[in-house]
């Protein structure tokens, strides 16, 4: 069953069509890839989805609801959560700091709730909080880091801390924008395995990325955007021959 549909999604800035009327479907379970060159709109079809931007026309459906439209943090309570292709970290914070910030709006619990202490409740919340954060950094790999300060992790740890982060909020799609990026082939290796465990336990995944060693070893269905168009869409054996797809990376003529 489709988690999440975009339906003939089209997004013009000025005289440039960015996204131009893709269709799409991401299976629930599945580890859903979206792949292109530089500028063929993959980003800001992340951003259409989360609301970020609208669409010029078409919609998109999360869960059979019209999600299109809607302001950012209701698309995220609705149970999408992201990463940005640019690490975000409050880097002087600790790593669970990080987490409980992705965790918050879950809780009752609140910053007044928190000087003030006036109830058991308020401390029982506080500690579920805490529970469910270490087990969002035990899926990455980073329970042992918890009290470290963020910006003492490596690049690599950075960029699963913010997995952890989106995670926190319990989201039903995870959309990850370029994970891969930068990463050393240690890091990749380390990144593939996490999203695998993850996908285990029920969660989707949709990402964007460029290194097609992990996107080719990791997903089950591969979306192929130029120029704001869907040109091909299939299992990694099949996009990988492609002809329109080898074009579009490598330019006309190029064999395979
Ligand atoms: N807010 C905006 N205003 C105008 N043009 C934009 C805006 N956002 C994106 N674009 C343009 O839309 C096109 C698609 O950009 P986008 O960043 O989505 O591509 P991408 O596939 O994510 O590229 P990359 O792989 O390099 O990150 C580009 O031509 C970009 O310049």
């Amino acid at each position: 069953m489709a988690i999440l549909t975009l339906d003939n999604v089209t997004i013009r800035f000025g005289g440039l069509v960015a996204v131009d009327k893709v269709n799409l479907a991401v299976e629930e379970g599945n580890i859903q890839a979206l792949i292109g060159p530089n500028g063929a709109g993959k980003s800001t079809l992340f951003n259409l989805i989360t609301g970020i931007y609208t669409p010029t026309e078409g919609e998109i459906r999360f869960n059979g609801e019209v999600i299109s439209g809607r302001q950012t943090h209701q698309i995220a309570a609705l149970g999408i959560g992201r990463t940005f292709q640019n690490i975000r970290l409050f880097n002087e914070l600790p790593v669970i700091e990080n987490v409980l910030i992705g965790a918050h709006t879950r809780g009752k619990w609140d910053l007044l709730g928190s000087i003030l202490r006036p109830a058991p409740w308020v401390k029982r919340e506080e500690e579920q909080l805490l529970d469910w954060a270490m087990e969002c950094l035990d899926r990455v790999d980073l329970a042992g880091k918890a009290w470290e300060i963020a910006s003492n992790l490596s690049y690599g740890e950075q960029r699963r801390l913010e997995i952890a982060r989106a995670l926190a909020l319990k989201p039903r799609i995870l959309l990850l924008d370029e994970p891969a990026a930068g990463m050393n082939p240690f890091e990749k290796q380390v990144l593939m395995e996490i999203v695998q465990k993850i996908r285990q336990t029920g969660m989707t995944v949709f990402l964007v990325e460029h290194d097609m060693k992990f996107v080719m070893g990791i997903s089950d269905r591969i979306a192929v955007l130029d120029y704001g168009v869907k040109i091909a869409e299939g299992k990694p054996e099949e996009v990988r021959v492609n002809p329109q797809v080898i074009e579009a990376y490598l330019g006309k003529g190029a064999k395979h």
